[in-house]
């Protein structure tokens, strides 16, 4: 039985501080350098791709559907991710680093947003290749705007047509094809459906021409440079917007504060505890639900999630803390990594 199962409400005041977070990125750079001696067949390509669009668009799902792994969250309600997320794509003849970017929003304008729409222009400036996606139901007031963060010269800009599964009449596409180069000298235009696995391959293609000619910078192996601690915090945000749906408040965060990874007699063991931190008062019950019934939910869910990605049984804790008004709140951003 788990903590939030004896008394949900209870929250802990002096938690654990979390341990020093381990180095994977910096292991993750040792190992690329050794890639150095990695042959690769002449005319390899590596390189940084931006997946750019408004909220709830489908980046994430496109990101995954290309690497083939689960790097970032989905769910129905918009503005879920708020990390940076890279996943990493190895081919014959490429390799691509996606950069998964916060969508552009425009209606909440709290000290996060405005953080996450500086992070869109800065990731833009720093990639080779830029994905725009809008939905195959045409260009919206919210796309346009996330199309004028892109420099107007850009010449590595590709346009996404995403959700093609569910367009009526495939023959809309051409009109709305032309309409858009007419707004941008997109580089090419790919229309694609990630849930159907569609066309995926032809955007690669187009996708791998901007990159330049390079050894590949990750190993191959790793599909991202997030550790385990950010997967597992992500798997529990997932959860909790999964069950939730409309009544979880935006402002919802997920820290993690004890990481413990145990062998015995050869056996692996992981003991976690998190905090799901919401952002009123008022917000606690609902996360925590009756006699404890979703938070419980929550935590099973996501238990037997980061179990499978552990490839160990997991205890998990998972707590609810109310940190009022941290979405607008500076320092509280640099404490949960929304920096
Ligand atoms: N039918 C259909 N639905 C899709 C497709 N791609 C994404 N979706 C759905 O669109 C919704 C939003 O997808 P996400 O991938 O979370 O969107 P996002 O752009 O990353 O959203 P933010 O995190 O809010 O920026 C989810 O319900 C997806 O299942 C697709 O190709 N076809």
């Amino acid at each position: 039985m788990t903590k939030e199962m004896k008394n949900p409400q209870e929250v802990p005041e002096t938690q654990e501080p979390a341990p020093a977070s381990e180095n994977d990125f910096e292991a993750m750079l040792a190992r690329a350098g050794a890639l150095n001696s990695v042959k690769v067949p002449e005319g390899f390509r590596c390189g940084y791709v931006a997946v750019v669009g408004r909220p709830n668009v489908g980046k994430s799902t496109l990101i995954n559907a290309l690497v083939g792994e689960k790097v970032s969250i989905t769910s129905k309600k918009p503005q879920t991710t708020r990390n940076r997320v890279l996943g990493v794509l190895t081919t014959e003849m490429a390799q691509f680093i996606f950069v998964d970017t916060p969508g552009f929003q425009t209606k909440v304008k709290t000290q996060l947003t405005r953080r996450m729409n500086r992070s869109v222009r800065s990731t833009l400036g720093e990639v080779d290749a830029i994905v725009l996606l809008i939905e195959s139901s045409g260009w919206r007031p919210a796309d346009l705007e996330v199309l004028s963060l892109i420099p107007k010269d850009a010449s590595n800009v590709i346009l996404a047509i995403s959700k093609t599964d569910l367009a009526k009449d495939r023959n809309a596409m051409l009109p709305l094809m032309a309409d858009s180069m007419r707004r941008f000298p997109f580089a090419s235009i790919v229309p694609v459906s990630a849930e159907k696995h569609r066309q995926l391959d032809d955007l690669l293609k187009e996708i791998e021409k901007l990159l330049p000619e390079s050894i590949p910078y990750f190993d191959p192996e790793l599909y991202t440079d997030k550790s385990p601690r950010f997967i597992a915090a992500e798997t529990i945000r997932e959860k909790a917007f999964r069950l939730l749906g409309d009544e979880l408040p935006y402002g919802t965060a997920v820290t993690i504060d004890r990481w413990k990874e145990t062998e015995e007699n050869g056996e692996r063991h992981a003991d976690i505890v998190a905090t799901l931190i919401v952002d009123r008062e008022s917000h606690k019950p609902i996360v925590i639900g009756e006699k404890g019934a979703k938070l419980r939910e929550i935590s099973r869910l996501a238990r037997a999630d980061i179990a499978e990605q552990l490839g160990c049984p997991v205890h998990l804790e998972v707590w609810v803390r109310v940190r009022r008004g941290w979405s607008d709140d500076v320092k509280a951003l640099k404490t949960l990594g929304y920096d």
